[in-house]
Formats: structure tokens, sequence, C-alpha cells
């Protein structure tokens, strides 16, 4: 069988880990990148010599040989790239956050629909065996009924971004969108049997004088309809990189962790425990896990949806709830009171 044809837009510090990525699975070819820079632009020609390379990505879009665009360019400028994208017919995957506005996600959506294409939005932590197995045993009802999660991270600060996009918040949206967006998904995905979240409370403070706009920590406390909440939380002034989840129920409650020296170290160390009653278990995860792992799990999840019709598990209508979550905790944090999530997703 011929492979999936992939084109790439974005080959900065995270588009690289998309294009291994690619090249790594089966049935998956990478045959095209864009950038921006004539200099990054010259490091794709080195690293990949048998793909072309632009710095327009309107070719790649107007080619008909492409299957599925793979955009990894700063947050602003998802939008505007995806909706060439998705208007020429081709699958996409996006990354996070989808868009900066609950309204472009839903054009997103519409389009993808209307074309008949897959739209896949990088929340790769649902494809890992980590944090999918704490999902599992709470689908297996090990919790009894779900009442609390916490997904918290303490990280060293954000990486600037080519052209220093990530510290701009015309460019990055606000800082929430950029990691917490990971941990809003997560936490609605593990108390989906409460309903989907009513309202978010949050808080966050800048350690930088000259710009109170970026928050390097935040946290907040979303409700859901069934009664449950989550309390996500994150800190950008540690070192390294450690993220909690803990969640309770009626009868259990589960805790794992993730540490590595940073977000895409491939020697992490990681763990599962779960308690009932006094009795406690350390669950065994065999997979590894961690972004970069994930990432290859996410290239192999399209390869299979294009070809077998198989369900995306990072969709378009995630995306889009994590966007509003995002903005509804951004809107709390200004105006020092809980936003409703009706608001945000109607405005
Ligand atoms: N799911 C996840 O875990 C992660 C998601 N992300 C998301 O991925 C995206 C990219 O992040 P990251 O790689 O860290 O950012 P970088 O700033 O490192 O890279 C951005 C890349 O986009 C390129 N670019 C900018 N404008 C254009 C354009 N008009 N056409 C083609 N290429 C363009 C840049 O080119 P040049 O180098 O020439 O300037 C650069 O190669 C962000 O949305 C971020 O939120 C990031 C990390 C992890
Ligand atoms: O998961 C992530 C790792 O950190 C990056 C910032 O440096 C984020 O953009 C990203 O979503």
């Amino acid at each position: 069988m011929s492979s999936l044809r992939f084109g790439l837009i974005g080959f900065g510090a995270w588009g690289k880990c998309h294009a291994n990525a690619i090249a790594k699975t089966e049935g998956a070819e990478l045959v095209a990148i864009a950038a921006r820079s004539e200099s990054t632009c010259a490091d794709a020609r080195t690293a990949y010599p048998e793909a072309s390379v632009t710095s327009n990505f309107g070719e790649i879009v107007g080619r008909d040989d492409i299957d599925v665009v793979d955009i990894v360019v700063p947050s602003y400028l998802h939008f505007e790239i995806a909706s060439a994208v998705l208007s020429s017919g081709k699958h996409l995957l996006l990354e996070k956050p989808m868009c900066l506005s609950v309204e472009h996600c839903d054009e997103l959506i519409r389009l993808a629909k209307q074309r008949g294409v897959l739209l896949a939005i990088g929340h790769e932590l649902r494809l890992s065996s980590l944090w999918g197995q704490v999902k599992t045993m709470i689908d297996d009802g090990f919790l009894g009924d779900p009442r609390y999660a916490l997904v918290e991270l303490s990280r060293k600060p954000y990486r600037v971004g080519a052209d220093g996009w990530r510290y701009d918040i015309d460019r990055v949206g606000n800082w929430i969108l950029e990691e917490p967006i990971h941990f809003f998904d997560l936490a609605r995905w593990y108390l989906s049997s409460n309903g989907e979240p009513q309202s978010i409370f949050a808080s966050a403070s800048s350690k930088q004088p000259d710009h109170p706009e970026l928050q390097d920590n935040f946290s907040a406390i979303m409700q859901f309809s069934g009664g449950a909440y989550a309390v996500i939380s994150q800190t950008l002034s540690m070192f390294e990189h450690h993220q909690t989840v803990k969640v309770t129920g009626t009868k259990g409650s589960l805790w794992a962790g993730w540490s590595g020296a940073m977000d895409r170290t491939r020697r992490p160390d990681f763990f599962l425990r779960a308690g009932s009653g006094d009795e406690v278990q350390d669950i065994p995860i065999e997979k590894i896990t961690g972004e970069v792992f994930e990432l290859e799990d996410q290239m192999e999840m399209l390869v299979q949806a294009a070809r077998d019709g198989r369900p995306l598990q990072t969709t378009g209508e995630d995306g889009k709830w994590s966007v509003a979550m995002c903005l509804a905790a951004q809107r709390s944090v200004d105006r020092g009171q809980p936003v409703a999530m009706s608001d945000v997703l109607s405005s």
C-alpha cells in the first residue's frame, strides 16, 4: 500500500520533532517542509534532502500530491494556515492551541466537515500510556464515581520561540493556551462522566514586573455539572519538568507522576499508584511515555484514520473545548470572578 504523503509547515523546536516522528512512522512519508526564514529552510534541506523545502506555505497547500498537512507554527498563525489547508481538501494535524478564539475553532470544524477531511489537534497526552491508563481505570470503575482531579505541572520557563512569539501576548494569545491547555483537556477527559465543565475560577501571577500579562504561576478550579471539580495548577518558576495527576472518586484513588530533565526527554521517570481503602498497588506502565513518544503515536493515529477510517483520539471538538476553557480561565483571572463556560462558548 502506498504511503500517506505529509507536508509539514513549521520547522522550529517542536516542528523538528514532528518531522522526526513522521519520518519514523510506517505508512507515512515526509515530502515537503515550509518554514519562514532562509536559515531554517536551509536546516530542513540538510536534515531531509528528499523533501522539497519552501518559505511559502502556499506551495504545500497548492500541491495535489499531498494527503496530510501538519501545522506546527506560532499559535497566532494557526487559523490562517489551517483554513487554507482545509479549504484545499487535505487532512490536517494542527498543533494546540487549535486557534486563539472559539469562533475560529468553529470555522475550522465547519470547513473540515464541509470538505470531508480529518481534523486532528495536538493534544498528544490523550495517547500516553500513563495518562491513558488513568483514563482506562476511571472508565473501568476503579474510582467509583470520579469526584475530584488535580493536574499540576512545575517546570522551567517556556522557550522564547522563533522571533520571540511566545513572549508576545498578541502572538501567543495567553500563557494558559500554551501548556495548561493540555491539563484542561486531561481533566475534562477524566471527569467526562460528570458532564461538561460549567464554570472556571482562576488566579495567576507574574514574576516579570515589565510583563504582568505573561503569567508564570496559574491555578484554576473547574466545576462540572455532575458535581465533581478539577484543579489545574502550573508554575514556570521551577526547575526541570514534573507533572502530577491525582484523581479520586467514591471508591478509590489514583496518583500518577511524570518527571524529566525537560518536557522532551527520552529518559523520563514515571509511575502510577492506585488506592482502594488501605490497599495501595503500583500499576505497571509497560510503554515508555512522554510528548516525543506520543507524537509518534499521533502520526500513526493519522495514518490509521486516513487509511482505515479508525477514529481520531484528538478531535477538533476537543480542541475547541480546550481553547474555550483557557479563554474562560484567562477571563476569570482578569475579572477576579468565576466565568461560565456558556458565556465563552457563545461569545
Ligand atoms: N503539543 C505540544 O506538546 C506542543 C505544541 N507546541 C505548539 O507548536 C507550535 C510551534 O511551537 P514551536 O515549535 O515551539 O515554535 P518555534 O518558534 O520553535 O517554531 C515555529 C516555526 O514556525 C515557522 N514559521 C513561522 N511563520 C511561518 C510561516 N508563515 N510559514 C511557515 N513557517 C512559519 C518558523 O520558521 P523560522 O524558524 O524560519 O522562523 C519556525 O520554524 C505552537 O503553536 C506551540 O503551541 C509546541 C510545543 C509542544
Ligand atoms: O507541551 C508543551 C511544552 O512546552 C511548550 C512551551 O515551551 C508548549 O508550547 C507546549 O504545549
